[in-house]
Protein backbone atom coordinates (compact mmCIF):
# COMPACT_ATOMS: atom_id res chain seq x y z
CA UNK A 1 0.00 0.00 0.00
CA UNK A 2 1.42 3.37 -0.91
CA UNK A 3 1.91 5.95 1.34
CA UNK A 4 -0.30 8.76 1.43
CA UNK A 5 0.93 12.34 0.66
CA UNK A 6 -1.16 14.30 2.88
CA UNK A 7 -1.24 17.74 0.74
CA UNK A 8 -3.25 19.57 3.79
CA UNK A 9 -0.76 19.02 6.21
CA UNK A 10 1.99 20.28 4.10
CA UNK A 11 0.55 23.29 2.98
CA UNK A 12 -0.44 23.59 6.58
CA UNK A 13 3.69 23.68 7.59
CA UNK A 14 3.91 26.05 4.36
CA UNK A 15 1.46 28.65 5.53
CA UNK A 16 3.17 28.74 9.03
CA UNK A 17 6.46 29.83 7.35
CA UNK A 18 4.36 32.46 5.14
CA UNK A 19 3.14 33.90 8.09
CA UNK A 20 6.33 34.25 9.47
CA UNK A 21 7.59 36.15 5.94
CA UNK A 22 4.27 38.16 6.17
CA UNK A 23 5.21 39.32 10.45
CA UNK A 24 8.81 40.11 9.18
CA UNK A 25 7.51 42.03 6.20
CA UNK A 26 4.79 43.75 9.00
CA UNK A 27 7.82 45.12 10.97
CA UNK A 28 9.21 46.94 8.44
CA UNK A 29 6.03 48.19 7.61
CA UNK A 30 4.91 46.64 4.48
CA UNK A 31 1.70 44.25 3.75
CA UNK A 32 1.78 41.55 0.97
CA UNK A 33 -1.62 42.46 -1.45
CA UNK A 34 -3.30 40.15 -3.80
CA UNK A 35 -5.46 41.06 -6.41
CA UNK A 36 -7.85 37.91 -8.22
CA UNK A 37 -9.77 38.98 -10.61
CA UNK A 38 -12.83 36.18 -11.20
CA UNK A 39 -15.19 36.46 -14.41
CA UNK A 40 -18.24 34.34 -14.36
CA UNK A 41 -19.01 31.29 -12.37
CA UNK A 42 -16.61 27.97 -13.36
CA UNK A 43 -16.93 26.00 -10.07
CA UNK A 44 -12.99 25.23 -9.79
CA UNK A 45 -12.07 28.57 -9.97
CA UNK A 46 -15.35 29.27 -7.34
CA UNK A 47 -13.59 26.74 -4.99
CA UNK A 48 -10.23 28.09 -5.60
CA UNK A 49 -11.06 32.04 -4.84
CA UNK A 50 -12.96 30.79 -1.99
CA UNK A 51 -10.02 28.83 -0.02
CA UNK A 52 -7.91 31.75 -1.27
CA UNK A 53 -9.29 34.06 0.79
CA UNK A 54 -9.91 32.13 3.97
CA UNK A 55 -6.21 31.23 3.59
CA UNK A 56 -5.06 35.01 2.75
CA UNK A 57 -6.84 35.79 5.78
CA UNK A 58 -4.64 33.31 7.90
CA UNK A 59 -1.43 33.70 6.77
CA UNK A 60 -1.65 37.80 7.12
CA UNK A 61 -1.73 38.66 3.26
CA UNK A 62 -4.28 41.08 2.10
CA UNK A 63 -6.26 39.51 -0.79
CA UNK A 64 -8.76 41.51 -2.81
CA UNK A 65 -11.72 39.14 -5.90
CA UNK A 66 -12.86 41.56 -8.59
CA UNK A 67 -15.38 39.42 -9.82
CA UNK A 68 -16.80 40.33 -12.91
CA UNK A 69 -20.13 38.82 -15.10
CA UNK A 70 -19.33 36.97 -18.30
CA UNK A 71 -20.20 40.05 -20.52
CA UNK A 72 -17.41 42.13 -19.03
CA UNK A 73 -15.15 43.22 -22.35
CA UNK A 74 -11.73 42.76 -22.38
CA UNK A 75 -10.88 46.47 -23.33
CA UNK A 76 -12.42 46.93 -18.72
CA UNK A 77 -10.07 43.99 -17.91
CA UNK A 78 -6.79 45.73 -19.37
CA UNK A 79 -7.55 48.90 -18.13
CA UNK A 80 -7.87 47.24 -14.60
CA UNK A 81 -4.88 45.30 -15.32
CA UNK A 82 -3.56 48.36 -15.73
CA UNK A 83 -4.59 50.01 -12.79
CA UNK A 84 -3.68 47.34 -10.62
CA UNK A 85 0.42 47.21 -12.38
CA UNK A 86 0.76 50.48 -10.98
CA UNK A 87 -1.03 50.40 -7.75
CA UNK A 88 1.87 49.75 -5.09
CA UNK A 89 -0.62 47.91 -2.56
CA UNK A 90 -0.95 45.31 -5.18
CA UNK A 91 2.02 43.11 -5.06
CA UNK A 92 0.83 40.21 -7.15
CA UNK A 93 -1.94 39.81 -10.03
CA UNK A 94 -4.36 36.06 -10.64
CA UNK A 95 -6.77 36.00 -13.53
CA UNK A 96 -8.48 33.05 -12.50
CA UNK A 97 -8.78 30.69 -15.94
CA UNK A 98 -10.95 29.92 -17.65
CA UNK A 99 -11.74 33.19 -19.18
CA UNK A 100 -14.80 33.51 -21.59
CA UNK A 101 -14.13 33.11 -25.58
CA UNK A 102 -14.41 36.35 -26.31
CA UNK A 103 -11.69 37.55 -24.06
CA UNK A 104 -8.38 36.22 -25.40
CA UNK A 105 -6.47 34.63 -22.39
CA UNK A 106 -3.15 35.17 -23.73
CA UNK A 107 -3.34 39.06 -24.39
CA UNK A 108 -4.35 39.54 -20.55
CA UNK A 109 -1.91 37.46 -18.85
CA UNK A 110 0.76 39.49 -21.21
CA UNK A 111 -0.69 42.40 -19.77
CA UNK A 112 0.09 41.54 -16.40
CA UNK A 113 3.72 43.21 -15.09
CA UNK A 114 5.93 40.21 -15.29
CA UNK A 115 6.60 41.51 -11.69
CA UNK A 116 3.17 41.01 -10.25
CA UNK A 117 2.40 37.68 -12.45
CA UNK A 118 2.02 35.41 -9.38
CA UNK A 119 0.63 32.56 -11.99
CA UNK A 120 4.16 32.78 -13.86
CA UNK A 121 1.84 32.78 -17.26
CA UNK A 122 3.64 35.89 -18.71
CA UNK A 123 5.36 35.23 -22.15
CA UNK A 124 8.82 36.57 -20.45
CA UNK A 125 7.86 34.58 -17.22
CA UNK A 126 7.49 31.39 -19.29
CA UNK A 127 10.29 32.07 -21.45
CA UNK A 128 12.09 32.22 -18.21
CA UNK A 129 11.16 29.16 -16.75
CA UNK A 130 12.12 26.99 -19.94
CA UNK A 131 15.36 28.54 -19.98
CA UNK A 132 16.04 27.43 -16.51
CA UNK A 133 16.23 31.06 -14.96
CA UNK A 134 13.19 31.55 -12.83
CA UNK A 135 15.38 32.04 -9.58
CA UNK A 136 13.82 35.51 -9.31
CA UNK A 137 10.14 35.68 -10.98
CA UNK A 138 6.94 33.49 -10.45
CA UNK A 139 6.43 29.97 -11.84
CA UNK A 140 3.14 28.66 -12.04
CA UNK A 141 1.40 27.35 -8.15
CA UNK A 142 0.49 24.24 -9.04
CA UNK A 143 3.25 22.67 -10.37
CA UNK A 144 5.73 24.91 -7.74
CA UNK A 145 3.50 23.19 -4.97
CA UNK A 146 3.93 19.96 -6.30
CA UNK A 147 8.14 20.48 -6.26
CA UNK A 148 7.52 21.53 -2.78
CA UNK A 149 5.67 18.40 -1.67
CA UNK A 150 8.30 16.30 -3.46
CA UNK A 151 11.20 17.82 -1.63
CA UNK A 152 8.75 17.60 1.51
CA UNK A 153 8.83 13.74 0.71
CA UNK A 154 12.21 13.22 0.00
CA UNK A 155 11.59 12.41 -3.63
CA UNK A 156 15.06 12.53 -5.21
CA UNK A 157 14.42 13.60 -8.83
CA UNK A 158 18.12 13.60 -10.48
CA UNK A 159 18.36 10.89 -12.63
CA UNK A 160 14.82 10.15 -12.35
CA UNK A 161 12.37 8.91 -15.33
CA UNK A 162 9.21 11.32 -14.96
CA UNK A 163 6.14 11.46 -16.91
CA UNK A 164 3.57 14.52 -17.32
CA UNK A 165 0.52 13.59 -18.50
CA UNK A 166 -1.16 17.03 -19.69
CA UNK A 167 0.19 20.10 -21.59
CA UNK A 168 -1.73 22.84 -20.20
CA UNK A 169 -0.21 26.35 -19.67
CA UNK A 170 -1.06 25.76 -15.79
CA UNK A 171 0.26 22.92 -15.09
CA UNK A 172 1.67 20.35 -17.66
CA UNK A 173 4.32 22.79 -19.09
CA UNK A 174 5.38 23.70 -16.18
CA UNK A 175 5.90 21.18 -14.44
CA UNK A 176 7.92 19.62 -17.54
CA UNK A 177 10.37 22.42 -17.33
CA UNK A 178 10.67 22.44 -13.32
CA UNK A 179 11.25 18.48 -13.60
CA UNK A 180 14.03 18.79 -16.24
CA UNK A 181 15.34 21.71 -14.15
CA UNK A 182 15.96 19.17 -11.08
CA UNK A 183 17.26 16.56 -13.37
CA UNK A 184 14.62 14.26 -14.30
CA UNK A 185 14.33 13.12 -17.66
CA UNK A 186 10.75 13.73 -18.40
CA UNK A 187 8.21 12.98 -20.98
CA UNK A 188 5.37 15.34 -21.91
CA UNK A 189 2.41 12.99 -22.96
CA UNK A 190 -1.14 14.27 -23.85
CA UNK A 191 -4.35 13.54 -25.67
CA UNK A 192 -2.21 12.88 -29.05
CA UNK A 193 0.43 10.52 -27.42
CA UNK A 194 -0.36 7.11 -29.28
CA UNK A 195 -1.69 4.92 -27.07
CA UNK A 196 0.99 2.13 -26.79
CA UNK A 197 3.65 4.82 -26.60
CA UNK A 198 2.11 5.86 -23.53
CA UNK A 199 1.57 2.92 -22.12
CA UNK A 200 5.19 2.10 -22.72
CA UNK A 201 6.37 5.31 -21.11
CA UNK A 202 4.06 5.40 -17.66
CA UNK A 203 5.30 1.90 -16.73
CA UNK A 204 8.91 2.97 -17.40
CA UNK A 205 8.39 5.71 -15.00
CA UNK A 206 9.54 6.12 -11.19
CA UNK A 207 7.63 9.86 -10.99
CA UNK A 208 4.08 10.30 -12.87
CA UNK A 209 2.15 13.34 -12.98
CA UNK A 210 -1.14 13.64 -14.25
CA UNK A 211 -3.18 16.53 -14.96
CA UNK A 212 -5.24 15.72 -17.89
CA UNK A 213 -9.04 16.43 -16.07
CA UNK A 214 -10.11 12.81 -16.65
CA UNK A 215 -11.23 10.40 -14.05
CA UNK A 216 -9.37 7.14 -13.45
CA UNK A 217 -7.66 8.21 -16.24
CA UNK A 218 -4.69 6.81 -14.58
CA UNK A 219 -5.23 2.79 -13.44
CA UNK A 220 -3.68 0.32 -11.53
CA UNK A 221 -1.99 -1.60 -13.98
CA UNK A 222 -0.76 0.99 -15.65
CA UNK A 223 2.23 2.04 -13.46
CA UNK A 224 5.48 1.24 -12.72
CA UNK A 225 5.36 -0.79 -8.55
CA UNK A 226 6.45 1.60 -6.64
CA UNK A 227 6.14 4.84 -8.82
CA UNK A 228 5.64 8.09 -7.11
CA UNK A 229 1.86 9.33 -8.04
CA UNK A 230 1.00 13.06 -8.06
CA UNK A 231 -2.48 13.48 -8.94
CA UNK A 232 -3.52 17.44 -10.16
CA UNK A 233 -7.09 16.46 -11.37
CA UNK A 234 -10.27 18.18 -9.95
CA UNK A 235 -13.45 16.64 -11.41
CA UNK A 236 -16.44 17.02 -9.49
CA UNK A 237 -18.68 14.47 -9.95
CA UNK A 238 -22.47 14.19 -10.71
CA UNK A 239 -22.93 13.30 -6.96
CA UNK A 240 -21.16 16.78 -5.83
CA UNK A 241 -18.14 14.87 -5.03
CA UNK A 242 -14.61 15.95 -6.56
CA UNK A 243 -12.30 12.86 -7.70
CA UNK A 244 -8.55 13.25 -9.30
CA UNK A 245 -7.68 11.90 -12.76
CA UNK A 246 -6.35 8.87 -10.70
CA UNK A 247 -8.40 5.60 -9.62
CA UNK A 248 -6.97 5.94 -6.12
CA UNK A 249 -8.61 2.57 -4.64
CA UNK A 250 -6.33 0.47 -7.92
CA UNK A 251 -3.00 2.84 -8.36
CA UNK A 252 -2.43 2.98 -3.97
CA UNK A 253 -1.59 -0.92 -3.94
CA UNK A 254 1.38 -0.30 -6.39
CA UNK A 255 2.64 2.96 -5.81
CA UNK A 256 5.09 4.00 -3.25
CA UNK A 257 3.82 7.36 -2.59
CA UNK A 258 0.47 8.77 -3.68
CA UNK A 259 -1.58 12.05 -3.50
CA UNK A 260 -5.24 12.13 -2.70
CA UNK A 261 -8.07 14.57 -4.20
CA UNK A 262 -9.25 16.31 -2.50
CA UNK A 263 -6.19 16.80 0.64
CA UNK A 264 -3.16 16.73 -1.86
CA UNK A 265 -2.38 19.02 -4.60
CA UNK A 266 -4.88 21.54 -4.06
CA UNK A 267 -4.48 22.98 -0.99
CA UNK A 268 -0.32 23.06 -1.69
CA UNK A 269 -1.30 25.14 -5.03
CA UNK A 270 -2.99 28.12 -2.44
CA UNK A 271 -0.34 27.97 0.16
CA UNK A 272 1.91 27.74 -2.76
CA UNK A 273 0.47 31.49 -4.01
CA UNK A 274 0.82 33.03 -0.87
CA UNK A 275 3.86 32.00 -0.60
CA UNK A 276 4.34 33.71 -4.05
CA UNK A 277 2.54 36.38 -3.33
CA UNK A 278 4.82 37.15 0.17
CA UNK A 279 8.41 36.78 -2.03
CA UNK A 280 6.90 39.47 -4.59
CA UNK A 281 6.23 41.95 -1.98
CA UNK A 282 9.35 41.10 -0.30
CA UNK A 283 10.93 41.79 -3.80
CA UNK A 284 9.38 45.11 -4.32
CA UNK A 285 10.65 46.19 -1.13
CA UNK A 286 14.08 45.60 -1.92
CA UNK A 287 13.54 43.15 1.18
CA UNK A 288 15.24 39.67 1.18
CA UNK A 289 13.69 36.85 2.81
CA UNK A 290 15.19 33.37 3.44
CA UNK A 291 13.30 30.97 1.71
CA UNK A 292 12.82 31.95 -2.14
CA UNK A 293 12.85 30.69 -5.82
CA UNK A 294 16.14 29.62 -5.25
CA UNK A 295 14.77 26.15 -4.09
CA UNK A 296 13.25 25.66 -7.59
N1 LIG B 1 -5.05 31.65 -12.98
C1 LIG B 1 -5.41 30.53 -12.40
N2 LIG B 1 -4.56 29.89 -11.57
C2 LIG B 1 -4.94 28.72 -10.95
O1 LIG B 1 -4.14 28.12 -10.19
C3 LIG B 1 -6.26 28.20 -11.20
C4 LIG B 1 -7.08 28.92 -12.06
N3 LIG B 1 -6.64 30.04 -12.65
N4 LIG B 1 -8.34 28.49 -12.34
C5 LIG B 1 -8.92 27.35 -11.68
C6 LIG B 1 -7.89 26.34 -11.28
C7 LIG B 1 -8.41 25.40 -10.22
N5 LIG B 1 -7.55 25.61 -9.08
C8 LIG B 1 -7.76 25.02 -7.82
C9 LIG B 1 -6.85 25.15 -6.80
C10 LIG B 1 -7.07 24.59 -5.54
C11 LIG B 1 -8.22 23.89 -5.29
C12 LIG B 1 -8.44 23.31 -3.94
O2 LIG B 1 -8.26 23.96 -2.92
N6 LIG B 1 -8.82 22.06 -3.83
C13 LIG B 1 -9.18 21.44 -2.58
C14 LIG B 1 -10.67 21.46 -2.61
C15 LIG B 1 -11.45 20.84 -1.70
C16 LIG B 1 -12.97 20.89 -1.86
O3 LIG B 1 -13.56 21.74 -2.48
O4 LIG B 1 -13.53 19.99 -1.28
C17 LIG B 1 -8.55 20.04 -2.54
O5 LIG B 1 -8.15 19.52 -3.61
O6 LIG B 1 -8.42 19.48 -1.47
C18 LIG B 1 -9.15 23.75 -6.29
C19 LIG B 1 -8.92 24.29 -7.55
C20 LIG B 1 -6.61 26.56 -9.37
N7 LIG B 1 -6.76 27.03 -10.62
Amino acid sequence: MAEIIDGRTIAKELRTAVSQQTERLAQVGVKAGLAVILVGDDPASQIYVRNKERAAKKVGVVAETLHYPTTVTQAELLTKIDYLNQNPTVDAILVQSPLPAHINEETIQAAISPAKDVDGFHPENIGRLFAGRNEFYPVANTPRGVMTMLAHEGVSLDGKNAVVIGRSILVGRPMFALLAKAGATVSLLHRGTPSALKRQLVQAADIVVVAAGHPNLLKGEDIKPGAVVIDVGINRMDDGSLVGDVDFQAVSQLASKITPVPGGVGPMTIATLLETTVELAARHHGIELEQGWQNI
